[in-house]
């Protein structure tokens, strides 16, 4: 069945097997990447890091599993790597005919799209004027983890890991005023479409027939598309309405004693930058499918891959106890213990009520106080090496044909990265499979650069063009939340309980067995 692939003359494509028969075709279509992984893994052995799978006579896959590779293509030859295939059908539904940012074909849309989200949003001092709404996020979190353990014997974290990272992108995208009710309505929809995301994604294949075929799936999809405009038009309306009515308030009508409301009305979000935007195509504003869709896109990227790595972190800190004592040393180094006060006899309000007052009492491990904690940085690092959220990237499109390593890559070939592979690869990490945090301390103190643009050792935000823009953002979530509830918490493993790291593919690469652990408060509540 397999053998090398022998282009015309001089001109070689990467080996792979010679073809995929019919059956072949219809897995590599319909089933996800993180499903074919294993495959891939053999197909690597057998012909080397760089590999392609042709689909048809027309759709070539390329994979590329080196880092020297990765890094000639996405940062070397970054522009003509940058490009995204046209999407799919249920794509098009969701994205608004690419109307994303990592949807968009490389282009002047999607320039102006991105650079929206990194200047307006995730700017560092943008990224400051929600640490509010990460305070709060945070101790409402640990309020719960305090509930919870006093009530069970036992604490499964990730429906809380959840929530808590939904409820800081939700605040980020529709404004800091939105209350618990409101967060969850938009959490359920999006899960909902998250869950069925595979199998809406099986409705590509072959549309025609599957719009027949799959008739009720088909209408599954638009009507929650439709709930989701439902739940998100309102909440985009009320904001730019109020912005609107702000922009038309005469200054001296201000009310310049009521300094709280002034400062948090400033506090920008999302949708507010949308509105403003200018699309290239036609000189026009973006209208309110469109907005949804990026909305719905900034939930999707920030949530689930970072409650997905917190968790991955947490297991790690409970399997090797250790490694947690020495981050707890690392944390009160900095800013001392727990006062007996933390835990407080007034318990946080729920989410509705008034978020300053609830705030007040909390001693929280501050965001400044991250810059100084390296080994913290390095187990953040570590985690997401040795468990990248996502193995793979998003497929990008080659625009040209295109020579590297003595192979051609065919203009329009679809080509992805071995993200997990590459963390993993033993010639570049020593016992890659084992959890070190220890080796992104160098020696000179400096921060590993996960950006990649000078070598790529791993790439678990891609890397190049294309590289997640929210990985700065994706960094402080993590660090932050560590610090505080390892500094709140001793996180302790059930008795007899060997934590699980095996791995299963949801939306992300998630834990097959969510941990459950015991969590003990550092300061004893009597
Ligand atoms: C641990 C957390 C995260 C991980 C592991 C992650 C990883 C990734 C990866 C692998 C890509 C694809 C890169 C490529 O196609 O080459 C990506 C793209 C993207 N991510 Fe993230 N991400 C995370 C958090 C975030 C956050 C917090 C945001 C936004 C607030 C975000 C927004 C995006 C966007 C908009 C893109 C598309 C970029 C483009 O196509 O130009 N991500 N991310």
């Amino acid at each position: 069945l397999f053998s090398s692939i022998a282009g015309d003359g001089k001109k070689k494509l990467p080996p792979g097997p010679l073809t995929v028969p019919l059956i072949g075709n219809l897995i590599w279509l319909r089933k996800s990447l993180s499903e074919l992984e294993f495959i891939l893994r053999e197909l690597k052995t057998k012909y080397g890091p760089f590999i392609t799978i042709r689909i048809g006579p027309r759709v070539k896959l390329i994979f590329i599993g080196s880092h020297s590779l990765a890094y000639r293509a996405l940062v070397q030859n970054g522009a003509i790597f940058s490009d995204r295939p046209r999407a799919a059908p249920t794509s098009k539904i969701m994205t608004s005919n690419q109307h994303t940012i990592s949807s968009a074909a490389y282009g002047a849309i999607w320039r102006v799209l991105r650079r929206n989200l990194t200047y307006e949003i995730l700017h560092p001092s943008r990224v400051k004027s929600y640490s509010m709404s990460r305070r709060w996020v945070l101790g409402v979190l640990i309020q719960r983890l305090e509930m919870a353990q006093s009530s069970e014997s036992f604490v499964s974290v990730i429906d809380h890991f959840q929530f808590a990272m939904f409820s800081l992108l939700v605040l980020m995208c529709f404004g800091d005023r939105l209350h618990e009710n409101q967060i969850k309505e938009i959490e359920t929809i999006q899960r909902r479409l998250l869950l069925n995301f595979r199998r809406f994604n099986a409705l590509n294949f072959w549309p025609r027939f599957g719009k027949i075929l799959f008739r009720n799936r088909w209408k599954e999809l638009i009507r929650l598309r439709q709930e989701q405009e439902n739940v998100f038009i309102p909440l985009i309306r009320t904001r730019l309405q109020a912005k609107e009515t702000k922009r038309e308030r005469p200054i001296d009508h201000k009310d310049s004693d009521n300094e709280t409301e002034e400062q948090e009305a400033e506090v920008v979000a999302y949708v507010d930058t949308l509105a403003d935007l200018n699309l290239p195509d036609g000189n026009r504003k973006l209208d309110e499918r469109e907005m949804v869709s990026l909305c719905g896109e900034f939930l999707v990227a920030g949530t689930d891959t970072t409650s997905t790595a917190l968790q991955w972190i947490m297991a790690n800190l409970v399997k090797y106890p250790d490694i947690q004592a020495k981050l707890y040393d690392e944390i009160i180094g900095v800013v001392g213990q727990l006062p007996a006060t933390a835990f407080s006899s007034n318990p946080m309000p729920a989410m509705s009520c008034n978020r300053e007052e609830s705030m007040q009492d909390r001693k929280m491990v501050n965001e400044e106080d991250l810059q100084k904690m390296p080994y913290l940085k390095a187990i953040v690092l570590e985690a997401l090496r040795r468990h990248p959220p996502g193995h793979f990237v998003l497929p990008h499109r080659v625009t040209e044909e295109v020579e590297l390593d003595s192979y051609v890559i065919p203009k329009n070939s679809l080509v992805n990265f071995m993200v997990a592979d590459m963390g993993w690869d033993p010639k570049v990490w020593e016992d890659p499979m084992e959890f070190k945090p220890e080796r992104f301390l160098a020696a000179g103190g400096e921060v590993y650069d996960v950006s990649g643009s000078r070598e790529i050792k791993m790439m678990p935000f891609g890397a190049g063009r294309r590289i997640c823009p929210g990985s700065a953002l994706a960094l402080l979530h993590l660090e932050y939340f560590v610090a505080n509830l390892i500094w709140y918490f001793k996180w302790i493993p059930l008795d007899g309980d060997d934590i699980d790291l095996s791995e299963k593919q949801e939306f992300t690469t998630v834990m097959k067995n969510p941990l459950r652990t015991r969590i003990s408060p550092r300061v004893s509540l009597v």
